[in-house]
């Protein structure tokens, strides 16, 4: 469960929460909110990435020292180093992490002969693939996604719902938590949404 508590975060006057108060306690849940509310600000923030001014962010019950250890986030907001390939980008986050190289995921989302290509160089919907395969490689307790299907084809659309519906399987006490403006396939497969 985690437990967004007295939440206050604005970008110099822009005033994006304001003593937020959230629960979220489904294991699977998609938050909805039109453009500019703040959804993939607020990921960032449980992911470590970004800092709120003030408030706490609970994950069972506890802050974490070190979010990025149990978090992992896919988002466009994530600036990569996009004179790399996507090969070399994967490379560093298996070094990093100390996790074995995705050929599962790599194969399962028809990303093999992209793997050569410069990031900045990638279809969108490429770089939407490479940033679920680095954050589904990381195997976290609490997975977040920021609009993860934005781009993607239908057939990748339907691997990664694929690889949702087991994610959980071995992380009882785990969480998925997406942002999607189309969240009815994700719904059939068990999301429930919740408004910011
Ligand atoms: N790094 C930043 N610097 C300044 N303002 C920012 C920054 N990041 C986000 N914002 C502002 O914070 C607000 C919330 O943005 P955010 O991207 O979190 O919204 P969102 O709900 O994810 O939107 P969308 O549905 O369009 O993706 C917006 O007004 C945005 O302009």
């Amino acid at each position: 469960m985690i437990e967004v508590i007295g939440l206050n975060k604005q970008f110099s006057n822009n005033v994006v929460f304001k003593n937020y108060n959230q629960v979220f306690s489904d294991q699977k849940l998609c938050i909805e909110a039109p453009n500019g509310h703040g959804k993939t600000t607020l990921l960032m923030m449980l992911a470590g990435l970004d800092k709120p001014q003030s408030g706490s962010l609970l994950f069972a019950g506890r802050e974490l020292n070190e979010p990025t250890k149990t978090v992992a986030i896919a988002s466009d907001r994530i600036t990569l180093p996009d004179f790399l390939t996507a090969h070399q980008i994967i490379d560093l986050s298996v070094s990093a992490i100390d996790c074995p190289w995705p050929h599962d995921l790599v194969k399962g989302f028809s990303f093999t002969a992209f793997l050569n290509t410069r990031f900045d160089a990638l279809s969108s919907g490429n770089q939407k693939k490479c940033q679920l395969i680095l954050a589904l490689m990381r195997k976290s307790p609490y997975l977040l996604l920021d609009e993860p299907s934005a781009a993607l084809d239908q057939t990748s659309i339907e691997h990664l719902l694929q690889l949702l519906d087991v994610y959980l399987n071995d992380k009882p006490n785990g969480q998925i938590i997406i942002t999607c403006h189309e969240p009815a396939v994700f719904i059939e497969h068990g999301f429930k949404c919740v408004s910011l």
